[in-house]
């Protein structure tokens, strides 16, 4: 196991396990050098406990690059919770609210995928540790907002237009950040091209967007402009990366590369790559800085911030010759450990 926690550099990870409720979870802490470890909860089923600890793992490193690049005060964490066959919602979330307390602040839980507000509710009453309840915004509105407007910065700097009218962007994953997502792109005149397994969000989708659909995994072989991953992590890959027919990779899922090798193939194939924790920080921003109770001004000129940091990036990749992947990780990894522990 700590092999593991070494290769990650991840600093503790906590488990928790409660018969009554059904509960198997597991919290991720990268780090706490710039502040308590802010990180959604999954709740998701797994083929077995290894792949839920390495995707709280590889999440959580994942949140401590996203902070110090959005330049937020948070460390990284993530924690999921492997989902039962029955179990009974308000028992099962009262307990990890329970867990998250027993923290004492270390890490701060929001939603992700297979959560929402009514989880964090629940939460909420056993710590205040919990960001996105009710009370609050769903923060995906601030994610698609920061992929809307890297996109926005992505297609400028491969396709020189400031304009995203005509350009096609080939959509994987309606859910909460992708729907809205499509939303935006729809108003500023886009052609979506979506996919979903839910067949009920691609419905939607078409209805409202004048979208156009495919089957889910057709979507990597749409000839289009933005190749827009929000669904799940892992989808650039070596069975799908040869398939890709876009010039841009710009989306809101976590994780979208396999490896670090995809991340130099996509750039030797001279497809501009929004690096994943750095266009989906409107979130992590949304939570962090709300839960600090600063005005939504704040918050949304730090948003707006997220498309100048890409823009940066994809400069350095540029002149560098070297995948914008990479050049994400340096300067995360530079700022972090200009930070003292
Ligand atoms: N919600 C946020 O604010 C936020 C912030 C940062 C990153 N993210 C990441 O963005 C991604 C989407 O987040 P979300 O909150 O919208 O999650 P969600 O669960 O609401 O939506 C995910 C959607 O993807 C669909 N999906 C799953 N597998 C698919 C497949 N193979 N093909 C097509 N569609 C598929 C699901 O049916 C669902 O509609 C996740 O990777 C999440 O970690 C979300």
């Amino acid at each position: 196991m700590f092999a593991i926690l070494e290769q990650s550099d991840i600093q503790e990870i906590h488990f928790r396990r409660d018969a009554d409720s059904g509960l198997h979870a597991i919290i991720a802490i990268h780090s706490t050098k710039m502040g308590p470890a802010l990180g959604g909860c999954r709740f998701l089923t797994y083929d077995d406990d290894n792949k839920a600890i390495h995707d709280a793992i590889r999440l959580a490193r994942g949140m401590s690059y996203k902070a110090v690049l959005a330049g937020v005060k948070q460390g990284g964490g993530k924690s999921v919770i492997i989902k039962p066959a029955n179990y009974d919602p308000e028992k099962l979330f009262t307990r990890f609210g329970q867990f998250v307390e027993s923290l004492n602040g270390r890490y701060i839980t929001a939603i992700d995928s297979g959560t929402s507000a009514f989880e964090m509710d629940i939460i909420a009453n056993q710590t205040r540790h919990v960001t996105s309840t009710s009370r609050e915004k769903n923060p995906s509105q601030f994610t698609a907002q920061g992929v809307f407007e890297g996109i926005q910065a992505a297609v400028y700097h491969q396709l020189h237009t400031e304009h995203l009218e005509g350009i096609r962007v080939a959509l994987q994953g309606l859910g909460n950040v992708g729907f809205a997502l499509a939303n935006l792109l729809h108003e500023a005149g886009a052609n979506l091209i979506v996919s979903d397994i839910n067949p009920t969000r691609v419905k939607q989708a078409c209805e409202s967007f004048q979208a156009e659909q495919v089957q889910a995994n057709a979507i990597y072989d749409v000839e289009c402009d933005v190749f827009a991953p929000c669904g799940l992590g892992g989808i650039i890959n070596p069975e799908t990366l040869s398939r890709l027919q876009c010039s841009i990779v710009a989306g809101s899922a976590n994780n979208q590369l396999a490896t670090a090798q995809e991340g130099r193939e996509l750039h030797q194939a001279g497809i501009l790559y929004a690096p994943d924790y750095v266009i989906n920080a409107g979130g992590l921003i949304y939570a962090s800085m709300h839960h600090a109770s600063e005005p939504d001004e704040h918050i949304h000129t730090k948003t707006a911030e997220i498309s100048q940091t890409l823009s940066e990036i994809f400069e350095h990749s540029k002149t560098q010759n070297k995948a914008t992947s990479e050049i994400a990780d340096e300067l995360a990894e530079a700022k972090l450990s200009a930070i003292s522990a």
